[in-house]
């Protein structure tokens, strides 16, 4: 893969806020910043992480070249040009830790957590979040698809739709992460090995003289993709008919229709027709696939309905979450790092939702006997937990509280970058897929469900728990 140079793909309040710093001799100064968001997106139980590839490469290859720092020099004519050498100089330097993509995540646990100078930290966040925020999303919608498609056949359709080339690929990558089996984008198969499907147009019937040569034509060039598009013209009367003649030549020369694409009309009705049209004709292994604006809404409801689809395409609802096309995420410092601590910071919101969760801290899985989570906790980096008789309470309500003897814990966040070196061994997209399928197990289904799903609860240990109320108390006036 070439990679853009991306330096500049941030917001200039974080080169301002370089720039004072580095002004009043700050920049140096060591903070960490988290990165979480504060809801579920698609009043889902759960998302899925994903975003941390792009980061690395971007992380990777964050350096200013001379026509960056010529663009900031027409951008601002106060920026001064020690200031700009130091940017030519710019690398990342410091820590970053991150949970795994394909992980499945929860409401205010860090996702990221950096640690770094200050002047590093503030030109990460707008990047990063661009990209956890988009990803995470899509692997999140995924999810929602696959998990009602149970074991049918997902292909991701929607690059035409998709908000510019760089959303049609990561997203294509977030959907195969969450468990869609194909895309249609050559590029992203290309780039990141998904495996690529795919049927015809209209154009192609459209540019026969008939339906029926259209189709034999078509299963002639590539048998073991023909799959074809039956309502160009009439999907009972003609297409699925026609799709029937050209299905019964192949089985006398050996070969198998894949399956039919309805595209068009009561896409319950019309499968359960053409299944028993194909049933009848002896065509039993040729699937209906189905596509037009699906989302896991009308596939919900068309399974409910009895359809015969076992192959869905899924675009344009997907590619643009279009039932949420934003994730929240958020990149909040948590501690400063003076004289050898860290010293705890928060920020105060009268909305209690915007409140931070202060401190340097690490987030644990835990798992109990019987290979289920319990519960997310969230410690300090330097806090022991304890082996055994874990309290889990709920942070505001306290006395809601549980006592968990025998558990594993699971640290959530793995190092990434240690001192600016990436010690993180790139799993293989596939890897991913799979790590993320062994997360579902670990969850009940009431948190999985895609309804009123039940809250997940993501603790905090005493020591977080009493640093933030001791902020809390500080800080009310
Ligand atoms: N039986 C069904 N139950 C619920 N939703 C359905 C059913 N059949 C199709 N749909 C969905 O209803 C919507 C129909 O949209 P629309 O009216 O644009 O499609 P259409 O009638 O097939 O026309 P077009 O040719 O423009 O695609 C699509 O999202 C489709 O997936
Ligand atoms: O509906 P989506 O989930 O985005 O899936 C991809 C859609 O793209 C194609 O349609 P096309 O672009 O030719 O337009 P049309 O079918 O809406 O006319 C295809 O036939 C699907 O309907
Ligand atoms: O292969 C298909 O059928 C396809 C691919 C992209 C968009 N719509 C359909």
């Amino acid at each position: 893969m070439s990679y853009e140079d991306l330096a500049l793909h941030t917001d200039k309040y974080q080169i301002n806020m370089m720039y004072a710093h580095w002004k009043n001799g700050t920049h140096n100064n060591i903070r960490v910043f988290e990165a979480f968001f504060r809801k579920n997106p698609f009043k889902s139980g759960f998302a899925v992480f994903a975003g941390l590839e792009r980061i690395i490469h971007y992380v990777n290859h964050l350096r200013f070249n001379e026509d960056d720092i010529y663009y900031l020099r027409t951008q601002e004519e106060q920026y001064d040009e020690d200031f700009l050498t130091e940017l030519k100089n710019f690398q990342f330097t410091g820590e970053l830790f991150s949970v795994k993509e394909g992980t499945v995540v929860f409401p205010n646990e860090p996702l990221i957590r950096i640690k770094c100078r200050v002047f590093e930290a503030h030109l990460l966040e707008t990047a990063l979040l661009n990209f956890m925020n988009y990803q995470t999303l899509i692997a999140t919608k995924a999810a929602r698809i696959r998990h009602i498609a149970k074991d049918d056949q997902l292909m991701e359709f929607g690059t035409r739709r998709a908000q510019e080339a760089d959303a049609a690929i990561w997203g294509a990558r977030a959907a195969y992460i969450a468990g869609f089996d194909a895309t249609s984008n050559m590029r992203a198969g290309k780039l990141f090995g998904i495996p690529t499907k795919g049927t015809h147009a209209h154009a192609w019937v459209q540019d026969h003289d008939s339906e029926e040569e259209a189709f034999e034509r078509f299963a002639k060039a590539l048998p073991d993709q023909s799959i074809l598009l039956v309502d160009t013209y009439n999907t009972l009367k003609s297409g699925v008919p026609n799709a029937i003649k050209v299905g019964l030549k192949m089985k006398e020369e050996g070969k198998s229709l894949k399956g039919i694409r309805l595209d068009s009309g009561d896409l319950a009705y019309f499968s359960i027709q053409a299944r028993k049209m194909l049933d009848e004709a002896g065509l039993n292994d040729t699937v209906i696939v189905a596509s037009n604006d699906l989302d896991d809404d009308v596939i919900t409801d068309l399974k409910s309905q009895g359809a015969k689809i076992t192959s869905w395409g899924v675009g344009t609802q997907l590619i643009t979450a279009s039932d949420q096309p934003a994730l929240g995420g958020v990149y909040k410092v948590v501690a400063k790092y003076e004289d050898g601590e860290y010293v705890p910071t928060i920020k105060i919101s009268s909305n209690v939702e915007k409140i931070t969760t202060p401190g340097y801290k690490k987030v644990y899985r835990i798992i109990n006997s019987k290979g289920k989570a319990e519960a997310d906790y969230i410690a300090m980096e330097d806090e022991v937990i304890p082996e055994k008789d874990i309290k889990l309470f709920d942070p505001i309500h306290t006395y809601k509280n549980k006592v968990v003897s025998s558990f594993t814990a699971e640290k959530l966040l793995q190092p990434i970058y240690i001192e600016g070196k990436l010690v993180y061994e790139l799993p293989n997209l596939g890897e991913i897929r799979s790590y993320h399928q062994t997360q579902l197990q670990l969850f009940w289904p009431q948190h999985l469900r895609r309804l009123n799903p039940q809250e997940y609860f993501v603790d905090l240990s005493e020591k977080v728990w009493k640093t933030k109320n001791d902020l809390l108390e500080k800080y009310s006036l």
